[in-house]
């Protein structure tokens, strides 16, 4: 890397699909003492505490888009935007220059970390990869994946394919990736994480 790299962590993307298991690789990544940024918890802590998100989301979407103790109604948002695809691109371009430029103050603030981790589901999308050094891709099967997320959230199997089926395909996921985890209740992930781990600080 540059000259100065002490003072620029490599920038790795982990991303994957609905239930792939991003979040517990980066979990694992973060007992390293790895920094994370996770843009998809971040994005909704914008979207209900910074002021000119809220306002223009309101204008996009009607006061529904928070309910009456102001939070975030993502249930009514979801039924709005993804139904409308004219609208799930405006909200993007409402609410991603800001993640981005909270992404890139948050990078400044890692000076000295040998390598940071970006989290996200929609990678490509929110316009993230010109940034990064490395794409990580965690992948396990459909009918896993589909599992795991009845077990852990409140949708029905029918929601989540269709939440897979407007996801990046998993072709183009390989496409990106420089790495991929197999998250398939196989292959042991620690190792796996650890490897990547071992290679991105010789990289660093
Ligand atoms: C659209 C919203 C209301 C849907 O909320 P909901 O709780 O129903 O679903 P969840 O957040 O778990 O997302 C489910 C899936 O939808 C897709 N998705 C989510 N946000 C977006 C988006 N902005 N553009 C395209 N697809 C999206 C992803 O594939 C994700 O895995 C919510 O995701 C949202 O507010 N998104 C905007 C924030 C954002 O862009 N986050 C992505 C990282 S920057
Ligand atoms: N290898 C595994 N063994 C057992 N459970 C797992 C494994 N990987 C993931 N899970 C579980 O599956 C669920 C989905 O994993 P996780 O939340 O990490 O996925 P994700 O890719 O971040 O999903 P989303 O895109 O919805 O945020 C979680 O409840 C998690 O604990």
């Amino acid at each position: 890397m540059g000259v100065d790299k002490a003072n620029h962590p490599l920038q790795i993307g982990v991303t994957g699909g609905i239930g792939s298991g991003k979040s517990l690789v980066c979990k694992i990544f973060s007992c390293l003492q790895v920094p994370i940024y996770e843009a998809d918890s971040r994005a909704h802590w914008l979207i209900n505490h910074h002021d000119a998100i809220r306002e223009r989301v309101v204008a996009l979407l009607g006061p529904e888009a928070y309910d009456a103790a102001g939070v975030y109604n993502r249930r009514y948002v979801a039924e709005q935007v993804f139904a409308q695809p004219d609208k799930l691109a405006a909200l993007n371009a409402i609410i991603h220059p800001i993640v981005r430029q909270d992404t890139a103050e948050w990078v400044q603030q890692q000076s000295g970390q040998p390598y940071i981790i970006k989290e996200a589901a929609i990678m490509k999308a929110a316009g993230d990869g010109n940034n990064l050094d490395f794409v990580v891709v965690v992948e396990a099967p459909e009918s896993l994946r589909v599992r795991r997320v009845l077990h852990r959230d409140a949708r029905s199997e029918a929601e989540i394919k269709a939440i897979i089926a407007r996801q990046t395909t998993e072709l183009e996921r390989k496409q990106m990736a420089d790495f991929v985890i197999h998250n398939d209740e196989v292959q042991a992930l620690i190792p796996q994480v650890f490897h990547l781990h071992q290679l991105f600080l010789a990289k660093s």
